[in-house]
């Protein structure tokens, strides 16, 4: 990855200072007409082959942003007989993050199963199920990736080879797993990346019968399966090239007290270590992983968590911009080709808090965005999208799991990080600039009232007294301190 796409240590990406408005389109607020898509239509064509079918909207790519797009659509009473989504999955759109969560929890502790956690539920929306999306009169096409755009026509070409005409188009394709190289054994069996339901029912069947599970990689995906394999009761050893664990956001301090936890919880630690190859046993699954320092260890499955990149392809080739890494849009979703937009993950969108491009690879973003996009280019809204960066994660969570561990981040993770707590029975680090503005709090184990005082804060950045807040005797004590600096209502 070249230093311009690298992804900041929040997760948000510094793409360029500013987004550059020649870029982007001037504004835009209607589709150019088409033959509406009617379903009768579209069995018709489904049994002639499919031949050029005109769509009014099309979504391409089936996940977490395009579930909550398709709700916005239902909102605005333009899904029925106007929508279609074409996914490479064969499920229709779910809630991702459950799949390093519920997702994994042991067999006897009630793991979560679609249809359960299709969106939009993790927000507490509706539970759009294959049948909902029939109910509503939106086509989904499964199974069938996006091979090929053509914007003058304005034609998708499906891996079927089903072409669809659109009049507005959506890329929702979200981003992939990066991946080892066959080479040093990257795809044997037993070696695991998580990205997609499929992904996670073939981790499930390797840990049904695993004993020796190896995972590479310290970021989200590492934290969250390892803490999922001890409650499978399995020898665990994480290894990852960094000092620490979660090293764009957490602090080396924060990141001790976690793996404190882990290593309480039977997980073995090898840090700053690279890796050279996996091995396959006699019977061509993996066997071990052979550090860069030469040592081996023993595996009978492997989980791959080094990163995530945006799945431009096809479309980097008609004119898009994806020299930022992902697709740049506009604070509306736009992106430089008229009649195409870009949500979720793949968007490289003005952060307008911070005055930069970034992309989020994180669900809030993912449902925000969708539900921006979509209502500016329904209502014809012009208000610019103003996010504030949020993430959390969730481990430890099944039943009768020693302790469990829950935090969310607001902001921007930059200045001088003060933490308050120790952990038990909660901790926050508060990040504070040179003008003593506070820019990002992290809190783990907080109550609810306290978590909603996180997107305030950070939206608001109070100047606060740094000596004060490294003083305070508790967290409660601390975000008291905070909000009291603040010179809005909360
Ligand atoms: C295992 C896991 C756990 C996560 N946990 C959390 C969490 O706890 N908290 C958090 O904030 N974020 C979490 N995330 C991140 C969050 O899930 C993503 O930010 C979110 O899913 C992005 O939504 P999206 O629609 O942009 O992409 P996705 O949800 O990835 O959807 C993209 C879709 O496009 C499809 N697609 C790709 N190419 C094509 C093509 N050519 N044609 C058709 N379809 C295509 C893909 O198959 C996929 O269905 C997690 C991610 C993963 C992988
Ligand atoms: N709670 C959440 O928000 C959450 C949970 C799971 C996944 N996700 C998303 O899923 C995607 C993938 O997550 P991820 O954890 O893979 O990415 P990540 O960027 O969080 O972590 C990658 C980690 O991989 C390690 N690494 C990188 N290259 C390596 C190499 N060659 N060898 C060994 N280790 C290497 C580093 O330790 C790094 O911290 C991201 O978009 C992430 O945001 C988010
Ligand atoms: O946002 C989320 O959605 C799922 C789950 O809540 C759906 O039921 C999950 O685990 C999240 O973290």
């Amino acid at each position: 990855m070249s230093s311009v796409l690298r992804l900041m240590s929040t997760m948000t990406a510094p793409l360029s200072s500013k987004c550059p408005s020649s870029l982007l389109n001037p504004i835009r607020r209607r589709s150019p007409p088409v033959v509406p898509f009617r379903r009768s239509l579209v069995v018709a064509a489904a049994s002639s082959g499919f031949a050029n079918e005109n769509r009014e909207y099309v979504i391409v790519g089936g996940g977490n942003s395009a579930g909550y797009a398709a709700r916005t659509f239902v909102e605005h009473g333009m899904a029925n007989g106007k929508l279609c989504i074409v996914s490479k999955e064969a499920v229709a759109p779910y809630e991702r993050p459950a799949l390093t969560k519920g997702y994994l929890f042991p067999p006897d502790k009630k793991p979560a199963r679609l249809p359960g956690f299709h969106t939009c539920v993790g927000s507490g929306g509706d539970r759009q199920t294959p049948e909902w999306y029939e109910e509503q009169g939106i086509e989904v096409l499964y199974q069938d990736p996006v091979t090929g755009l053509d914007t003058q026509t304005q034609t998708l070409t499906t891996s079927s080879g089903k072409l669809l005409k659109y009049g507005s188009l959506i890329i929702s394709t979200g981003c992939a797993a990066v991946r080892f190289p066959e080479k040093i054994g990257g795809n044997l069996p037993g070696v695991h990346y998580i990205r997609d339901i499929a992904d996670a029912d073939l981790l499930v069947s390797s840990l049904e019968k695993a004993q020796k599970v190896v995972v590479i990689g310290g970021g989200y995906i590492g934290m969250e399966v390892t803490a999922a394999a001890v409650g499978w009761n399995l020898d665990t050893t994480i290894v990852f090239p960094e000092d620490h664990v979660m090293p764009r956001l957490f602090t080396p301090s924060l990141a001790r007290k976690y793996e404190e936890l882990y290593s309480e919880n039977g997980i073995k630690f090898l840090k700053g270590v690279k890796i050279d190859k996996v091995e396959a046993g006699s019977d061509g699954r993996v066997a071990s992983v052979v550090l860069g320092n030469g040592s081996i260890i023993e595996a009978d499955t492997v989980i791959v968590g080094i990163g995530a990149k945006p799945v431009v392809s096809p479309f980097e080739t008609v004119g898009l911009n994806t020299t930022v890494g992902g697709i740049q849009v506009d604070s509306l979703f736009r992106t430089s080709v008229p009649s195409i937009f870009a949500i979720g993950d793949v968007a490289a969108f003005p952060l307008k808090m911070y005055d930069r491009i970034s992309r989020v690879e994180h669900v809030d973003h993912a449902r925000k965005s969708a539900q921006h996009c979509v209502r500016a280019l329904l209502t014809a809204h012009t208000h610019p999208y103003d996010y504030l960066p949020y993430f959390y994660s969730r481990v430890f969570e099944y039943e009768g799991s020693t302790r469990k561990v829950w935090w969310q981040f607001y902001g921007d993770n930059v200045g001088d990080a003060i933490e308050v707590g120790n952990f038990d029975p909660k901790i926050a680090t508060f990040w504070v600039d040179s003008e003593s503005r506070l820019k990002g709090i992290f809190l783990e184990s907080g109550s609810p009232e306290e978590f909603g005082l996180l997107p305030r804060l950070a939206r608001w950045q109070p100047v606060v007294d740094k000596e004060k807040l490294k003083n305070a005797s508790s967290v409660e004590d601390a975000l008291d301190i905070a909000t009291s600096s603040l010179q809005v209502p909360l």
